[in-house]
């Protein structure tokens, strides 16, 4: 199994290196690419670390040599918000260096399962589908978005809130990955309740849980370590799903065929094409349908930018 991190030299990517290198199953091969000179030296240093898995490092103009064979592609390139500045406003760089890599992995690996991390997610996995559409070789079940930084930042917050042990917390995520379009269903969430008070405010934290970092950084950038934990986890069970492992369930931003947009964000069974199935996220509360069909001229709105870019 081959797995290739691109943006692999930034905050999340090394991150994902570190958690990839230690947890990716033996006899896996990790490969890293950034266009920062300093990645084969990022490869180097993890090399170092005795597991079972052999990483190469790229960097430069182009990411082919990177992506031959490659299984599992995971993109965080690209750059983060700063105080003050929404997802959206990292459309004008981040559209094109997605375009470019995913005309790449439209070349050289098109049939890897590709997860995009580079903001604007509910835009950019858009942007991808695109690209390889246009290169003859999309495959719906092979790219998703994504959204496991939502997830895990729901399983934690309830958990605190409600004093449950994490490990225990369940949660769909459902939508996309911007403001409004993150919607938790905690209703879903089993063995608790919920005052309507707490949904609200638990809502908008985990809405505005990237802000919440971006504003603690200072102008540093965004979420780095919590996303190369989540990337991690999406990889490690895409990895699963690829070697046969049953019942591999992950909410993720796909094409699913959803009746909401053409980009959806909802648990899916995860096996060795990709998506295997759509799973349907469930019955919602009144609350949450309202969330769900308010948010979605801002979730079309944000995918037809995305293929608008690349028609
Ligand atoms: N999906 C999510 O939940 C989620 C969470 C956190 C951050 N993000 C997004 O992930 C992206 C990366 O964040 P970060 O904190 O790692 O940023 P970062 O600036 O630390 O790292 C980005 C890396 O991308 C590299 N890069 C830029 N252009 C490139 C190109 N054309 N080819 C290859 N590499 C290139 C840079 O050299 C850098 O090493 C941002 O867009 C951020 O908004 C998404
Ligand atoms: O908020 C950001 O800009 C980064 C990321 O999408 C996050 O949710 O932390």
């Amino acid at each position: 199994m081959k797995v290739a991190v691109l943006g692999a030299a930034g905050g999340i990517g090394q991150a994902l290196a570190l958690l990839l290198k230690t947890q990716l199953p033996a006899g896996s091969k990790l490969s890293l690419y950034d266009i920062a000179p300093v990645t084969p030296g990022v490869a180097v240093d993890l090399s170092h670390i005795p597991t079972a898995v052999e990483i190469k490092g790229f960097a430069g103009e182009d990411p082919t040599p990177a992506l031959v064979d490659a299984d599992v592609v995971l993109i965080s390139a690209g750059v983060a918000r700063k105080p003050g500045m929404d997802r959206s406003d990292l459309f004008n760089i981040n559209a094109g260096i997605v375009r470019n890599l995913m005309e790449k992995v439209a070349a050289t690996c098109p049939t890897a399962l590709v997860g995009i991390i580079t903001n604007p997610v509910n835009t950019t996995v858009a942007i991808a589908a695109e690209v390889m559409k246009k290169a003859g070789v999309y495959d719906k079940n092979r790219l998703f978005g994504i959204t496991t930084l939502d997830v895990i930042r729901s399983e934690t917050f309830i958990a605190e809130l409600k004093g449950l042990n994490v490990a225990d917390v369940k949660v769909n995520v459902i939508g996309g990955h911007s403001g409004v379009t993150i919607l938790p269903l905690l209703s879903q969430v089993e063995g608790v309740t919920f005052t309507d008070e707490e949904v609200a405010t638990m809502t908008t934290r985990i809405q505005n849980a990237g802000t919440e970092v971006v504003e603690a950084k200072a102008g540093g950038g965004s979420a780095t370590l919590s996303m190369g934990q989540a990337a991690c986890r999406f990889g490690l069970s895409l990895v699963r799903g690829l070697q046969g492992e049953a019942n591999v369930v992950e909410c993720a931003y796909v094409d699913g065929g959803s009746e909401h947009a053409q980009f959806f964000a909802q648990p899916v069974l995860l096996g060795k094409n990709g998506i295997e199935k759509v799973l349907p996220y469930g019955e919602v509360s009144a609350f949450e349908a309202n969330a769900r069909d308010s948010m979605l001229d801002t979730l079309k709105g944000d995918i037809k930018l995305g293929v608008d870019f690349v028609k």
